[in-house]
């Protein structure tokens, strides 16, 4: 029997009058890649901060590895690994030192890190550039890493929030690769993007207009439901509505 590892019930977030999240149910399978999308605006990154154990909801229930939203945010916080554009590594930490400092923060041994941050290293093909400050990679470059380092702990999830923006397809393919092996070692993986093309690589798709989830289904089943050739052609016919735009 498939477990979720990720169950929401009619969660809501309002910031005063307005309803940013409008009562979300959707549950999510141990190893599943879950592509979480919507217009900018639409409230996923609200939704995503409620599921992290960063942001307690307004109302309705949510279980994260098993964990209460409301009453166990520390220990979601322990079972999952985060990625945003916005909160990422230490530009002015070299490679080494950034998946020191998280490998601490996500509480591992000496020993673990050391062991780790070798095998991360070589995996990445980073070894000329351990010792270099992060900011003077290349930003696709930069995104891997920091993927990397999110899943150092194996968590159960990984949150993931627009991780690609700004690179080419290329450097794109390469990130879902490493989202793919995360996967296959049962690391389930829950992530944003705009990229359509990557709506096809996920397991399945939720589809948010305005708060709201309007479509929730693998993209093979959207594309039919929908009478569409590509996710791309979803995603327009669902969000040409939407009155939130920024
Ligand atoms: N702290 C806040 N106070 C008031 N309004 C907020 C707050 N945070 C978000 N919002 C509003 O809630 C709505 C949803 O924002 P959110 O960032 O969740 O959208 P999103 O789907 O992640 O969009 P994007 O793709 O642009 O990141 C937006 O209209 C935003 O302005």
């Amino acid at each position: 029997m498939k477990e979720a590892v990720i169950k929401t019930e009619n969660l809501t977030k309002r910031f005063g009058d307005f309803i940013a999240t409008n009562a979300i149910t959707l549950e999510v399978y141990t190893g599943e890649i879950f592509g979480f999308l919507g217009a900018n605006g639409a409230g996923k990154t609200t939704a995503m901060r409620m599921l992290c154990g960063l942001s307690i909801p307004s109302s309705g229930n949510a279980t994260i590895a098993g964990y209460d939203v409301y009453r166990e945010t520390e220990r979601i916080k322990k079972n999952i690994g985060y990625m945003s554009q916005k909160f990422s590594l230490y530009e002015d930490l070299t490679v080494l030192e950034n998946i020191r400092f998280f490998g601490g923060i996500y509480g591992l041994s000496d020993d673990e890190i050391a062991r780790k941050s070798d095998a991360l290293i070589t995996q990445l093909g980073l070894q000329n550039e351990a010792k270099k400050l992060v900011s003077g990679l290349p930003l696709g470059w930069k995104q891997k890493l920091s993927f990397s380092v999110a899943v150092l702990h194996q968590p159960k999830i990984v949150f993931l929030d627009e991780p690609t923006g700004g690179v080419d397809p290329v450097t794109r393919r390469q990130f879902w690769n490493l989202i793919y092996d995360a996967a296959e070692k049962g690391v389930t993986v829950f992530v944003t993007t705009h990229y359509m093309d990557e709506a096809e690589y996920c397991n399945r798709v939720s589809i948010m207009v305005d708060g709201k989830i309007e479509a929730l289904d693998t993209p093979h089943n959207l594309k039919k439901k929908f009478n569409a050739f590509s996710m791309d052609e979803v995603f327009y016919q669902l969000a040409r509505g939407a009155k939130r735009a920024e």
